[in-house]
């Protein structure tokens, strides 16, 4: 049964083509009809499924169009053309201090971002030490977020993303600013929600990574799907890129 389902999704955006310095100037040059964009696909006939259970990587070289993919995948964006279906709930860890205010404590941040995901606060109360205990940030929790490291604020999203034990956990890059430590934790923790059924959608450059934990990945290139299959198999031609083809391929992408 495909949880995911990603059904030719093309995602463009416009590009301005010349700077514009201060929203003053940009609303004379819409008014006056003289905004030039450049049209920008970041995702181009993109279609992919995951199956309930699947632990699914997303690899490709910076721009390639991970990230797009799995805002598109989560609701966040909504593609230009093209399908993205997912059933059940999602648990997003897509980019790093989404849903929490930085002017907050910890402690105010964890109901905040709770509500964000729909948590009640009568269900956050009883996760409350849970949350805290995984983050292993109780001396900090007074503390306003934006006095926290990026390690420190993935910590505490990663805590409460899993707290739900969610049908879908996506996550983009989050587990790598935490430290070694943290990141096996999280991998842990993933392998435990993996276990109780969860299926898991997963962006990282740590092919090591993508590796220990994904059964299939997806390779994405210049917005269009390269390869796709069995985690050894893309894996191993992922490693192959010549980074001379690469840059010459880049060279050519941007004639
Ligand atoms: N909101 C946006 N407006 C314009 N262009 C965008 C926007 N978001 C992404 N892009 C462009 O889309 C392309 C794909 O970006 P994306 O962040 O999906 O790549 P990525 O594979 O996740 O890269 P990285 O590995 O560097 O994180 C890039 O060229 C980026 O500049």
């Amino acid at each position: 049964m495909n949880i995911i389902e990603v059904r030719d999704v093309s995602m463009r955006f416009n590009m301005a083509k010349e700077r514009v310095d201060n929203l003053k100037e940009f609303f004379i040059k819409k008014a006056k009809g003289t905004l030039k964009f450049e049209e920008f696909y970041a995702l181009k006939n993109v279609s992919l499924t995951v199956e309930r259970g699947d632990v699914y990587g997303l690899v490709g070289l910076n721009g390639s169009g991970k990230s797009t993919l799995l805002k598109v995948v989560a609701g966040v964006l909504k593609p230009t053309t093209g399908t993205a279906v997912v059933r059940g709930v999602i648990a997003p860890l897509i980019e790093l201090g989404a849903g929490f205010d930085m002017d907050l404590t910890a402690r105010e941040n964890i109901y905040l971002n709770g509500a964000v995901l729909g948590l009640e606060t009568a269900f956050i109360d009883s996760k409350f030490d849970e949350i805290v205990e995984f983050s292993e940030l109780r001396e900090f929790l007074d503390v306003p977020l934006k006095n926290y490291s990026s390690g420190m604020v993935a910590r505490i999203a990663f805590a409460i993303a899993t707290v739900t034990k969610p049908d879908v956990l996506i996550a983009d890059e989050i587990l790598s600013v935490g430290d070694f430590l943290f990141q096996k934790k999280c991998e842990q923790r993933m392998k435990e929600l993996m276990s109780g059924g969860t299926t898991v959608l997963i962006v990282s450059h740590s092919i090591e990574q993508i590796e220990r934990l994904c059964n299939k990945v997806a390779w994405l290139d210049h917005g269009r799907i390269k390869m796709d299959g069995p985690v050894e198999q893309v894996c191993e031609a992922y490693k192959e890129l010549d980074p001379d083809a690469a840059a010459e391929q880049e060279a050519r992408g941007k004639k």
